[in-house]
């Protein structure tokens, strides 16, 4: 690529970017978390100044573990126990994407990680529906266009994944676009919760299973062949069944072909894999090959609080670690956008409509 055609930082703010991959309790601004904890009560954090506890995140989480990772979010969820809070966050986390350029975007959390304080799983889903519909109302208004949806997450280490399953049923025609599973990989394999995905199939619901972060093939192949999970978060370690001869050639192995073939929507999310020890460095990360090899690979923050980043900054740390064009990003825009729990006339409507004229004016 000629670097003197590089995208500059400003420009890939601009660039129209889908996120299929963010997490609501990992992406609050460190004020905010200041705020909420005076405001609820909560005073459980390791310091109330605001430069030095977004530090702390970053810090924290950077232990090359998942489960020391995820400690960190005792601390977000500790601040969003009301549903005031749940709103404010989801508002912010809306706005902020929009800054930064995102166009769509699907935001997932736990809901039974905020019943602390009494709230019910519905009023919890409620609380942020109503956030992020302000939150695409005042971006709206500052000209930045972005349609947000929310996906449902059940806690693997929890034992109520039907019954998220099926509040995200419930509140399907209100925001809620799909399911998910998160927290400990290793040890909750995704079949434990077999039943919640059942009955998400029998419901036509969509659903992602993180998969393939802490824990490797067998934990993608269960996502797949018994739970049938549309998308993988992360699936990042279907690079272990890739192998590279000693001449550089790379032959597939039979789960990494049916990923492939099938269009498997990979929701790779590089800043956080170097964080909790899944990729040793951006530049190493699996992210450039499994592009290399056309697997359907998407770009995403997973928390931006956390990896101090944003979508516009994971793109630029690829540009900068792979040498991405504009092509190479409107491919990663478009396979994100294809494979979004929105309805087909929607997709490709935000493909047509806003992702390839927004390019277009940055490659021309
Ligand atoms: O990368 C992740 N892997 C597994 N679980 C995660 C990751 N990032 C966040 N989580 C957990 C912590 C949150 O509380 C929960 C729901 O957003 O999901
Ligand atoms: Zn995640």
């Amino acid at each position: 690529m000629d670097t003197t055609s590089a995208p500059s930082r400003e420009q890939l703010r601009q660039a129209p970017k889908v996120l299929l991959h963010d997490h609501l309790d990992g992406g609050l601004r460190p004020r905010t978390v200041v705020e909420l904890a005076d405001s609820t009560g909560y005073d459980g954090l390791p310091t109330t100044d605001v430069d030095e506890l977004g530090q702390w995140f970053a810090d924290a989480a950077d232990s090359g573990s998942l489960e020391k990772y995820l400690e960190t979010f005792a601390h977000t969820c500790g601040v969003m126990q009301t549903e005031d809070a749940l709103a404010r966050v989801a508002a912010e986390a809306v706005e902020d994407l929009a800054d930064d350029g995102v166009v769509y975007a699907e935001l997932r959390y736990a809901p039974e990680l905020f019943v602390e304080r009494g709230l019910s799983l519905d009023a919890v889903v409620k609380a942020v529906t109503d956030g992020v519909t302000e939150g695409e109302r005042k971006a709206r208004a500052k000209g930045r266009g972005i349609r947000a949806r929310q996906l449902l997450c059940a806690m693997r280490q929890h034992a109520r994944a039907s019954e998220i399953a099926e509040l995200t049923v419930r509140h399907r025609d209100t925001g809620v676009a799909g399911f998910d599973i998160a927290g400990p990989e290793a040890g909750y394999p995704p079949t434990r919760n077999l039943d919640a995905f059942e009955y998400m199939r029998s419901n036509n619901g969509h659903f992602t299973i993180h998969a393939g972060e802490a824990f490797g093939l067998a934990s993608i192949w269960e996502a797949i062949q018994h739970c049938g999970a549309e998308r993988l978060g992360h699936g990042v370690r279907i690079a272990d069944d890739l192998k590279i001869s000693a001449d550089g050639e790379v032959q597939l192995g039979r789960l990494a072909s049916f990923v492939r073939d099938t269009r498997i929507p990979l929701e790779l999310c590089p800043s956080s894999n170097v964080q909790t020890g899944a990729a040793p460095s951006i530049a190493e990360h699996p992210f450039g090959l499994l592009a290399k090899l056309r697997f359907r690979v998407t770009v995403n923050t997973d928390n931006r609080l956390m990896s101090g980043c944003s979508m516009s900054s994971e793109f630029a740390a690829l540009v900068d670690a792979f040498g991405y064009d504009w092509a190479d990003l409107q491919w990663f825009t478009i396979n994100a956008m294809k494979s979004a729990f929105l309805d087909f006339d929607q997709r490709l409507d935000v493909i047509n409509n806003v992702i390839k004229p927004g390019y277009a004016g940055l490659m021309a």
